[in-house]
């Protein structure tokens, strides 16, 4: 009997539409948690306060936090709110602080993608920069406006891989070229966190949690898009559902 495909949470976004609010994640992240990493993604509901996260986290090997168009609330990094941070979803902040605490204290493998990769940041201590298009010496990072996902999430720039860490042992060393779409990025590196790449302005585009018990990757751009035919892309997914794996044959599950 082979062994159950690793279980992967990842909690939901707060969308309201056709009457209702809904607790959705989009599906290239579970195509890429599915397809690439063969892991099985549960989505879990903003609710941290009103579910049992103990019991999901139990019974997890890994947890993955996607990207967003919403931003962390800036009252977590003592940030005054103001228009430029917005738009907000404070449930999934609540829901993602506690679940990238967990997953790092607990040893559960950990990818964090872009408002992931923020939120990270943020729960080490860290502060995140807004509109950072409009900084002096910065790209912009932003999406074009295109109605095709594709174009959307093209590859946009290259970062430059950080010699002896955690990504250099996946995609090699030298430079990746990744897309970009978020207007945020890390200002001050939160603290026991490693700045794994960078990109040409000098934006963190990826970190790693220095002494982590398990896999624990935070990456600003978008491996999921590409994940079955980016090379860099696939191997990021490969890597974190062997992590899963792992995780999972160590809690002795079949
Ligand atoms: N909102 C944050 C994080 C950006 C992010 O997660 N982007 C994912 C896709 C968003 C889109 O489809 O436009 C920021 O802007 O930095």
């Amino acid at each position: 009997m082979p062994a159950s495909s690793p279980l992967v949470a990842v909690p939901a976004d707060i969308r309201d539409f056709a009457n209702y609010r809904w607790h959705a994640s989009p599906d290239t992240y579970l195509k890429a948690l599915v397809g690439v990493a063969g892991t099985t993604p549960v989505i879990v509901p903003a609710m941290a306060g009103e579910i049992d996260l103990a019991a999901i986290l139990e019974r997890v090997d890994g947890v993955m936090t996607t990207g967003s168009a919403s931003n962390v609330h800036p009252g977590r990094y003592g940030v005054a709110p103001s228009p430029s941070f917005e738009p907000y979803d404070p449930d999934r902040d609540d829901l993602t602080a506690r679940l990238i605490e967990e997953s790092v204290g607990r040893g559960l493998p950990l990818l964090a993608i872009c408002r992931g990769h923020q939120e990270l940041n943020v729960a080490f201590g860290g502060t995140l920069a807004t509109e950072i298009q409009e900084i002096d010496g910065r790209m912009d990072h932003r999406a074009i406006t295109h109605e095709d996902q594709r174009e959307r999430y093209a590859t946009r720039h290259d970062v430059a891989v950080a010699d002896g860490g955690l990504l250099a042992t996946i995609v090699g060393a030298g430079p990746i070229k990744v897309n970009s779409l978020h207007r945020q990025a890390i200002d001050r590196l939160g603290d026991g966190l490693r700045v794994e790449a960078s990109a040409p302005d000098g934006t963190i585009e990826a970190v790693s949690v220095e002494g982590a018990k398990a896999f624990a990757l935070g990456v600003q751009w978008h491996p999921e898009f590409w994940a079955t035919s980016d090379a860099p892309s696939a191997a990021i997914f490969e890597a974190f559902g062997a992590a899963c794996r792992a995780h999972r044959d160590a809690r002795g599950r079949s």
